[in-house]
């Protein structure tokens, strides 16, 4: 039985429900309609309700880390109920499901950090001991590297919550993705931006993936035309460092690779949570060996990690 790629029934995309799950769901679909000249009636946004949009009372490292955000999505794409799943890369297992695959992603938003404080310019101008709301093992243990006076308290929930934590006080300064802020059109929520070099950021952050059945051909056609090369190869070496690295979820990764004309450059580090360590690497190459360079990045900082890394428990 041949699979033709069929036109009228309308592409079903599934999405967490949140603003900025469903602001990425409209992007996808947006960029579908402008490359194949398809109207909006030629697709469905299917928003879906995941465990980790369930639990807002604790740590997401606690209660399992990646995967939380996807599987109930996966599920849908794998019993048909949804066609394509749109995901922020940054909380995507390293490995998809049997059945299902992503080698479609979009142009890149901003990388960074942002430094988001109503009176706080940036980190370097926290006052000593200063109180930051973050639950990110990667933020928490990246600040307390710079500065170790400062005290970190857990921080979840969307921009508006977090800004009223800060209002109350809670708090004098947090951090958020710049990539989450653009996309909802809030990037004036950000105090500043945090440049990679004081904070290298998460592992494909400010990339946007789509993930389909691996057999649907309709799906694969739609989207091969709105895949972004670049983005591809960035975070192929990115997802391929983390690969390597992610036994445990309590080791905090930051990952970043750069295209600099046919050259990729691909810095990596791996923290200890309380930020008394830091193991950080690089590699330039061809951009073509993202995976490769990836790979053998992470091999480094692992040999370079003492002997008790990765055994936090
Ligand atoms: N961990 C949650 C998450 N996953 C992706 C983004 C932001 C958008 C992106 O990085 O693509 C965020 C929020 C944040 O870190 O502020």
């Amino acid at each position: 039985m041949t699979q033709m790629p069929d036109t009228r029934t309308p592409l079903r995309i599934g999405t967490r429900g949140s603003a900025l799950a469903l602001a990425q769901a409209h992007e996808t679909r947006d960029r579908l309609m402008a490359a194949h000249g398809l109207p909006a009636e030629a697709f469905v946004i299917v928003p879906i309700k995941t465990t980790g949009d369930r639990v807002q009372d604790r740590a997401l490292s606690e209660i399992g880390g990646k995967g939380l955000f996807t599987r109930e999505i996966e599920d849908a794409l794998l019993s048909g109920e949804i066609d394509i799943a749109v995901h922020s890369m940054k909380d995507m297992p390293v490995a998809q499901p049997g059945g299902l695959l992503i080698d479609c992603y979009l142009p890149r938003e901003d990388v960074r950090d942002a430094f988001v404080s109503p009176h706080v310019d940036g980190i370097a101008d926290l006052p000593q001991g200063a109180v930051v709301g973050s639950s990110s093992l990667r933020r928490r243990a990246q600040l307390l590297s710079r500065r170790p006076d400062l005290h970190l308290v857990e921080f979840r929930g969307n921009v508006q919550t977090r800004l009223r934590k800060l209002a109350d006080g809670v708090a004098v300064a947090s951090f958020l993705a710049m990539a989450g802020l653009s996309r909802l059109g809030m990037v004036h929520v950000a105090r500043s931006a945090v440049s990679p070099e004081d904070m290298l950021p998460a592992v494909a952050q400010g990339c946007i993936g789509v993930e389909r059945r691996a057999a649907d051909a309709r799906a694969a056609m739609l989207l091969s035309a709105i895949n972004h090369a670049d983005s591809t190869l960035r975070v192929v070496a990115e997802r391929a460092f983390l690969a390597r690295l992610d036994g445990s979820c309590q080791t905090p990764i930051a990952g970043l690779a750069e295209l600099q004309g046919d050259r990729l450059r691909l810095r990596g580090e791996i923290l200890r949570p309380d930020g008394t360590e830091v193991i950080a690497g690089e590699r330039v190459g061809p951009a073509s060996d993202g995976a490769a360079m990836g790979d053998d990045l992470a091999a480094e900082l692992r040999t370079r990690a003492p002997a008790d890394f990765f055994d936090w428990s």
